[in-house]
C-alpha cells in the first residue's frame, strides 16, 4: 500500500465523520491517565482522522512519533513495525501495543494496528498535526505510568531497607558512562543494563527516552541522592518529571552496583574465614604455616578488627568507601601495622582480587609465638563474629544502600581499673586523706558509722585488718593542758589494768598525738541507755530490772574490787558486748588508795543525775573554800558509784532518776539537800506494784550517809536480785514451826529475832533463784 492510498482513506473516513471532528475539538489537551480510556478513546481516533484531513495532507507517515511509537512497542515485538508501516509490508497487521489496545478498545483501527492496506493509504502532510497530539498524549502516558511505577519501586526499597538514613551510593563511574555525551557509543551497554535493572514494560522506553531527553545542560554525573529516592529528588530540585526515568535509572543502577560490591564483599570475608579457619586446625596438628614468610607476626597486641556502620559511611560509594578506608588504616597509627586484619585490607584496597590477596596474606602469617595457637584462634572468633555481622546485615540490606565497612581500627584502650591507694600513715595517728581511714599506729581502720559522743570525744564504729570491728574513740583536747593529758592518762592506764575483766570494755590499742586521743576499743552493740529508752512506753518488767541492774552490778562490783571508783557511772557508760553489759569510759575514774575509803579528785564532771550528794557537797565545799591549798578536791568513794547504781535502778523501775523531775539548777540544789526526800512509791504512774524487795534496793542505795550504803555485793545478794521461791508446803511449815516457837516463848528479843530470822533465811537459801 503507498502512503497516497492511505492518505486518501484518511480522508475519506475524515468526510465521514464531519459531527464527531467537532466533537473532538473539546479535547484540546492530553486526556490525563486516570480517564484516558474514556476520554481519549472515544475521541483521539476521530480527532487525529479528521484533524489529520484538515491539515497538510502531504506528510509523510514516515513522522518521528511513529518511530518512537514503534520504539516503545519493541519490546514485545520485533522493531520491524515501524519499517513495515512506512514500507507497507504486512507482515505487522495485528500488532498491538498499550496505545494500540486503548484505540482497538474503542471500535477504532488504531494507527499502530492499521493493516497494512490501511497504511498503505496516503494520508499526507495532514497527519502531522494528529501525530503530534498522540506524541503528546503518549509522552503523557508514559510519564505518568513511569512515576507511578518508580515511585513504587522507590517505596518498596525504602520499606524494607532503611532507606531513610541510607542513601543510594554514588557510582561515579557509572553515571559518566551512562550520560555521557556520547551516549549513541554506549547506547548499547546501557540498553542491557537498563533491561537488567527494569522490568518495567516501559524499560526499553527508558531507553529511548534516555536519548530522546537527555538534557546537556543537566549534570547527571552529579546527582547525590543523599536520602531520597527519584521521586523525592526530583520534587526537591524542581525537576520535570521527564527526568524521572533517567533519574530512576540512575538510582536503581547504583544500588545494583552496590549490591553486586556488597555480595563480593561477603564471598570474600567467607573465604577469608574458611582459610583461616583450614590455617587453624593445620597448625593445631602439627602442620604449622609457620615458617612460610614471617613477613606477618601474630601477637598479643594485634587488633581486633571492628565493625563500623556510621552515618557518613551510608551514603558514599563503594569507591569512596574504600578511599576513605585506606585513609583511615593509614591515617590511624596502629600498634600493630602489620596485623593480619590490617595487612588484608591494606592489600584488598591495593588490588582488584580481594580474595586472592586475603588468601595470600593468611599465608604468609607466621606463627612463631608460643601462644600462637591461642591468639589464632581468638583472632578466628573475631573474625567469625564480624563475618556473621556481615552476613546478617547483607541479608537485610540486600535490596539497599547500607554501606558497612569493616576495616581495622585500634582497639579501644583496656578499662582502666581504679587503684585505691592506702596512704601510710605518719608515725602519729592521723587521719589518712580519705577521711574515712583513721590510722593508728600504722593499723588502718575505716569508719563504718558513729556510735557515739562525749562530751570531747566521738566513738565510730570501724572496721579494721580482716574485716574486724571495732569501736574508735577519738578524743580532741587541749594539748597544753596537763591535767587533761594527765586524765586520759589515767583511763588508758585503768583499761589496761583491767583489760582482763569481762565486765569492763577491752582497750586493745591507743595512740596519744598533739591533742588528739585514739583508743581502739571492743565494739559494743547498744549501751544501756539506748535500751532503756527502747523500752520506755513497754509495761514495767522486774525479770528485765533484774537482769540489767545485775548485770551493771557485777561491772561495778569488778570496778570496785579492782580498787577504782568509777565516779561517773551513768545508762550510757553501760555497754551490752555480745549480751554482756560492759563498762566503759575511766573518765574522770581513779585508782583508790590502798586502805582508803575515798578519795580526793581534782576535777569534776559528773553527770548531776546520777551523782551523789556528797560528791557535790564535797565540790560546793572545797570551791567555797577560803582554804585554797587543797584546791578543789573533792571527796567521793565507791559508795558514791553506788549511790549513782541506786539512781539508775531507780530510773528502771519509775522512770526517771530521783531528782529527774527537777530541772537544771534546782536538780542540783536538790540533790545537795537533805530536807528533799526520794519519793519510793509503791506503784508506778502505770499502778503498777512495784516489790518490796526493790523498793528495799533503792533505799539501800540512795542513802544520804554514804557510810549506810550497801555495798555492792550486799546488793547483788539482795532479795529483789536474790529472790526466793517459797512454795506453799514450805510456807505451812514455816506457819507451824511459828506457833510452836511462840507457845513455848511467848516473848523474843531483838537478837533472837534475828537469830531466828538468819535461820530460816538460811534454810530457804535453797530457795533462791
Ligand atoms: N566500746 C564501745 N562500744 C560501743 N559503743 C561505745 C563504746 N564506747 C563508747 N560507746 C558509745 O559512745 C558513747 C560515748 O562514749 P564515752 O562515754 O566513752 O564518751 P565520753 O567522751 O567519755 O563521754 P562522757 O564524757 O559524756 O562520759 C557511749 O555512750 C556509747 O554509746
Amino acid at each position: 500500500m503507498s502512503t497516497n492510498s492511505f492518505h486518501d482513506y484518511m480522508d475519506s473516513k475524515s468526510k465521514m465523520n464531519t459531527r464527531q471532528l467537532s466533537d473532538d475539538e473539546e479535547f484540546t489537551t492530553p486526556p490525563k491517565l486516570s480517564n484516558f480510556g474514556s476520554a481519549l478513546l472515544s475521541h483521539t481516533e476521530k480527532a487525529s482522522t479528521s484533524e489529520a484531513l484538515s491539515t497538510n495532507k502531504n506528510d509523510k507517515i514516515a513522522n518521528p512519533v511513529f518511530e518512537e511509537m514503534n520504539r516503545s512497542s519493541s519490546r514485545s515485538h520485533p522493531p520491524s513495525s515501524m519499517g513495515n508501516l512506512t514500507s507497507g509490508h504486512t507482515s505487522t497487521s495485528s500488532q498491538s501495543t498499550l496505545f494500540g489496545r486503548y484505540l482497538r478498545n474503542s471500535h477504532q483501527t488504531s494507527m499502530t494496528t492499521m493493516n497494512t492496506s490501511d497504511i498503505e493509504m496516503s494520508v499526507g502532510n495532514s497527519l502531522d498535526k494528529s501525530f503530534e497530539r498522540i506524541k503528546n498524549l503518549r509522552q503523557n502516558m508514559k510519564e505518568d505510568i513511569t512515576s507511578k511505577y518508580a515511585e513504587r519501586r522507590s517505596k518498596r526499597f525504602l520499606i524494607s531497607n532503611r532507606t531513610t538514613k541510607l542513601g543510594p551510593a554514588k557510582r561515579a563511574t557509572t553515571l559518566k558512562s551512562v550520560f555521557d555525551d556520547d551516549v549513541a557509543d554506549s547506547s548499547n551497554q546501557l540498553i542491557s543494563i537498563s533491561r537488567e535493572t527494569t522490568e518495567s514494560p516501559l524499560a526499553d522506553s527508558y531507553q529511548a527516552g534516555f536519548r530522546g531527553t537527555r538534557k546537556k545542560d543537566m549534570k547527571y554525573e552529579s546527582i547525590d541522592f543523599e536520602d531520597l529516592n527519584p521521586i523525592q529528588y526530583i520534587k526537591k530540585h524542581n525537576l520535570s518529571t521527564s527526568d524521572l526515568p533517567i533519574i530512576s535509572q540512575i538510582y536503581f543502577d547504583r544500588q545494583r552496583e552496590e549490591n553486586k560490591q556488597a555480595a563480593l564483599r561477603k564471598h570474600s570475608s567467607r573465604e577469608l574465614l574458611s582459610r583461616n579457619r583450614s590455617s587453624s586446625t593445620s597448625l593445631s596438628s602439627g602442620n604449622s604455616l609457620a615458617n612460610k614468610d614471617a613477613s606477618i607476626t601474630f601477637n598479643s597486641s594485634s587488633q581486633p578488627r571492628r565493625k563500623v556502620s556510621t552515618g557518613s559511611f551510608s551514603s558514599k560509594s563503594s569507591v569512596e568507601i574504600r578511599k576513605t578506608f585506606k585513609e583511615n588504616v593509614n591515617a590511624s597509627n596502629i600498634n600493630s601495622p602489620n596485623g593480619p586484619v590490617h595487612k588484608i585490607y591494606k592489600e584488598i584496597s591495593r588490588n582488584k582480587d580481594p580474595d586472592c590477596e586475603k588468601r595470600e596474606v593468611l599465608r604468609n602469617i607466621s606463627i612463631n609465638a608460643n601462644h600462637a595457637d591461642n591468639i589464632l584462634q581468638q583472632e578466628n572468633k573475631r573474625l567469625k563474629r564480624s563475618l556473621d555481622d556481615a552476613i546478617i546485615n547483607e541479608n537485610e540490606d540486600v535490596n539497599v544502600k547500607n554501606q558497612e565497612v569493616f576495616y581495622h581500627r585500634p582497639a579501644p584502650k583496656p578499662p582502666v581499673t581504679k587503684k585505691v591507694e592506702i596512704v601510710e600513715p605518719a608515725r602519729t595517728a592521723t587521719s589518712s586523706s580519705n577521711r574515712n581511714m583513721i590510722t593508728v599506729n600504722d593499723s588502718q581502720y575505716e569508719k563504718i558509722e558513729l556510735l557515739g559522743r562525749g562530751g570531747s570525744s566521738r566513738v565510730y564504729k570501724v572496721k579494721g585488718s580482716g574485716n574486724k570491728v571495732y569501736a574508735l574513740k577519738r578524743v580532741s583536747f587541749d594539748a597544753f593542758d596537763d591535767s587533761s593529758i594527765d586524765g586520759f592518762k589515767g583511763e588508758i592506764e585503768l583499761l589496761e589494768k583491767l583489760k582482763d575483766e569481762k565486765r569492763v570494755i577491752q582497750l586493745l590499742d591507743y595512740e596519744m598525738g598533739d591533742g588528739l586521743l585514739y583508743l581502739i576499743m571492743e565494739c559494743g552493740d547498744h549501751d544501756l541507755s539506748q535500751i532503756l529508752n527502747q523500752r520506755g512506753n513497754m509495761s514495767l518488767d522486774f525479770n528485765f530490772v533484774r537482769f540489767y541492774a545485775k548485770e551493771m552490778l557485777q561491772c561495778i562490783k569488778v570496778v570496785h574490787d579492782a580498787g577504782i571508783v568509777h565516779s561517773d557511772l551513768k545508762p550510757a557508760n553501760f555497754v551490752l558486748v555480745k549480751g554482756i553489759l560492759k563498762i566503759i569510759d575511766f573518765g574522770i575514774a581513779n585508782a583508790v588508795p590502798e586502805h582508803t575509803v575515798n578519795i580526793y579528785r581534782e576535777t569534776q564532771i559528773g553527770t548531776p543525775n546520777y551523782m551523789a550528794p556528797e560528791a557535790l557537797v564535797a565540790m560546793n565545799y572545797t570551791q567555797n573554800n577560803d582554804n585554797r591549798h587543797d584546791g578543789n578536791k573533792w571527796k567521793v568513794g565507791r559508795p558514791s558509784d553506788m549511790w549513782s547504781c541506786g539512781c539508775i535502778v531507780y530510773q528502771m523501775i519509775y522512770g526517771k532518776p530521783p531528782y529527774g523531775s527537777f530541772q537544771g539548777q534546782n536538780r542540783l540544789l536538790a540533790i545537795m539537800n537533805p530536807d528533799v526526800k526520794i519519793p519510793f512509791p509503791e506503784h508506778t504512774s502505770n499502778d503498777e506494784k512495784i516489790p518490796k524487795s526493790a523498793i528495799e534496793l533503792m533505799k539501800a542505795c540512795l542513802y544520804r550517809n554514804p557510810d549506810k550504803r550497801w555495798t555492792v555485793d550486799k546488793v547483788l545478794n539482795s532479795t529483789f536480785l536474790q529472790p526466793f521461791m517459797i512454795s506453799e508446803s514450805i510456807m505451812e511449815d514455816l506457819i507451824r514451826n511459828a506457833v510452836r516457837y511462840g507457845s513455848e516463848k511467848p516473848q523474843i528479843s531483838h537478837d533472837n529475832l534475828n537469830d531466828v530470822v538468819e535461820t530460816v533465811l538460811r534454810k530457804f537459801a535453797d530457795y533462791k533463784i
